[in-house]
């Protein structure tokens, strides 16, 4: 397995695999991998001859610097696993070689509305620099097939667009979220709780299948729906960031057209671990 922060290394074994005639996947992560990642590589693994693997904490998509400095960084226990599950590369590349004249002159690109929305409102800025990076690693790569989670259900929807606006002819596949047994969400972020707050933790997809049990016979009182959840998530220990429910297609709320609803949640457990998860739920039709 090639471990490599250069961009013409990488472009070289890719070649070399294309020339062969193989079918290239990819799989863009933050590292500090875990089960979830190793499920995407897996999926990717079913679509293609070749898997490569971006481990990049990109700096363009954080909002708040003490959670890039504290972002955990395991490279080494991260490409013994790519290496079991047979990784071809990973591209490990430092801010210098991703972003040469640093952040402020570096061209980007930017998918409207669904940028700005929910979690982009939230986080300003922060899916400019997804979609730049993940524009820049698919230049790089040039992949057939991509493979995200669909635990970031916005950034799913968000490469989605923008891979049809920018008809950038790779096939992108969403991965259901892999869960903890006890229901939690797979994070790399859930490493910064402590052992007294994992224990709170499950509370959160709790909720949230709570919302999606009620949601069905209460959509028309969305709001009041979203406060008595907002509150069993306080009282189980979070502190509500964000609650919606959103028509599950646009992202925008729901109305009379809307077939399915997204149910997003983000919330803070601890003063370091902002915890997310979405539900998608059908919903009832034709009686309004
Ligand atoms: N539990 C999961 N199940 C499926 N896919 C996941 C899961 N967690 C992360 N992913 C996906 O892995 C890819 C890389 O994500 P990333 O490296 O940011 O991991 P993460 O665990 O989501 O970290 P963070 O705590 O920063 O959100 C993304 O496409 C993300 O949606
Ligand atoms: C897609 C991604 C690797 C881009 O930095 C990141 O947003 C992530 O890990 O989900
Ligand atoms: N997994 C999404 C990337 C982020 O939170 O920055």
């Amino acid at each position: 397995m090639l471990v490599t922060e250069q961009i013409d290394a990488l472009r070289a074994v890719i070649r070399e695999h294309r020339q062969q005639g193989k079918r290239i996947a990819f799989v863009p992560t933050m590292g500090n991998l875990h089960n979830g990642h190793l499920t995407l590589v897996r999926e990717a693994k079913s679509h293609a001859d070749v898997v490569i693997v971006s481990i990049f904490v990109n700096p363009m998509q954080f909002d708040r610097a003490e959670d890039l400095a504290n972002y955990p960084r395991t490279l080494s226990e991260d490409c013994a696993l790519l290496e079991q599950e047979g990784v071809t590369a990973v591209f490990t590349p430092t801010p210098a070689i991703m972003y040469p004249q640093g952040l402020d002159t570096q061209t980007f690109v930017e998918v409207p509305g669904i940028s700005y929305l929910l979690e982009g409102a939230m986080r300003p800025g922060h899916f400019r620099g997804v979609s730049t990076v993940v524009t820049k690693l698919f230049n790089i790569v040039q992949p057939d097939i991509a493979c995200f989670g669909q635990k970031d259900y916005q950034q799913l929807a968000l490469i989605r667009k923008m891979v049809r606006d920018m008809a950038m002819p790779i096939d992108i596949i969403g991965v259901p979220t892999v869960r903890a047994e006890d229901g939690l969400a797979l994070s790399s972020r859930n490493g910064y709780l402590s052992a007294e707050e994992r224990v709170k933790a499950p509370a959160l997809a709790k909720v949230m299948a709570w919302i999606g049990n009620e949601l069905p016979s209460r959509q028309d009182a969305v709001p009041v729906l979203v406060a008595e959840a907002s509150a069993k998530l306080n009282n189980a220990g979070f502190r509500t960031d964000a609650i919606d429910i959103v028509d599950a297609d646009s992202l925008l709320p729901l109305s009379a057209d809307s077939h399915q609803a997204v149910i997003l949640m983000a919330a803070w457990l601890g003063n370091r671990a902002r915890l997310i998860d979405n539900l998608v739920v059908n919903l009832r039709t034709n009686t309004r």
